[in-house]
């Protein structure tokens, strides 16, 4: 891994105005940030201090109002199936079976090039990543919150993006699906070793998954206050890690930072 690429993505001095009627919001400013080539590294901060914006500003959603961001060294100048959105509330079309809705994203990014059953195969392989074989013909309506969630991922990683962008995937479910799915995702980022940057709440999901936790400072106008390398061995068991002191102590830092350095005044 030391040999990968450093700067996979290069976010350099970006800053986020959004101008609103009530007049200019400064979002985000000052963003320096680096991730290498099958990094995991989770943002986390309080409500509103822009995480979804930093992502949606890698995704090429957004656009920077002043900076820079690169992903293999080329400009992020719009939204591109190599940088692929998992968001919280899945977004699947209803009237499609998972497979359908997996193919899809496959048909966009590799129809040029490729054949229909070359296409199938990768939609197959895809459901098979996140144990949805059996499922692949039912609607979304005909599956748990959680299998959902699974056919976005299922979709994004169809895609094979260069990035997976993970805006609170797990937010809606309930602990135990929650838990399930984030073994799931270490399981197949091992196995695909994707790059990863994930917003998340969760300060036992952030030390679970990250190779590096960026913590950002409250907004308005916020930015990264510090940043946790989780040097956790993988492959990661969370039973293990729960008696881990060097869990205990990562977890610590993060709250250390959300609940005395960057306290949030209630509305
Ligand atoms: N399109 C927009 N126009 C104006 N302001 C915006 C826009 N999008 C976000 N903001 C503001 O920018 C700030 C950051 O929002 P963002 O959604 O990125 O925060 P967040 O950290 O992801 O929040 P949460 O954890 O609650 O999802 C907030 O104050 C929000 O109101």
């Amino acid at each position: 891994m030391a040999l990968r690429d450093e700067k996979f993505i290069d976010i350099h001095q970006a800053e986020m105005v959004f101008h609103t009627r009530k007049g200019d919001f400064h979002a985000l400013r000052e963003i320096n940030l680096t991730v290498r080539k099958g990094e995991f590294v989770t943002l986390i901060g309080h409500s509103g201090c822009g995480k979804s914006t930093l992502l949606n500003l890698i995704a090429g959603l957004l656009q920077p109002s002043d900076g820079v961001l690169l992903c293999a060294n080329r400009e992020i100048a719009g939204p591109s199936p190599e940088r692929a959105v998992v968001f919280q509330n899945h977004s699947l079309l209803p009237w499609l079976s998972c497979f359908e809705n997996v193919f899809l994203g496959v048909e966009r990014v590799f129809s040029a090039t490729e054949s229909k059953a070359a296409l199938k195969e990768r939609t197959n392989a895809a459901l098979a990543l996140v144990g949805l074989t059996p499922s692949a013909q039912k609607r979304p309506n005909e599956i748990s919150g959680g299998m959902k969630q699974r056919v976005g991922i299922a979709r994004a990683l169809a895609m094979e993006p260069k990035v997976l962008l993970m805006d609170e995937p797990f937010g809606a479910l309930d602990a135990l699906t929650r838990a399930h799915l984030q073994d799931e995702l270490l399981k197949i980022v091992a196995k695909t070793e994707s790059t990863v940057v994930m917003v998340t709440h969760d300060v036992d999901e952030a030390v679970l998954l990250s190779d590096r936790i960026v913590m950002m400072t409250n907004g308005p106008a916020a930015t990264i206050g510090e940043i946790v390398d989780v040097r956790l061995p993988r492959p990661r068991e969370r039973v293990m890690l729960a008696q881990d002191p060097f869990y205990a102590k990562y977890r610590t830092t993060v709250l250390e930072f959300l609940y005395r350095k960057q306290i949030r005044v209630a509305a």
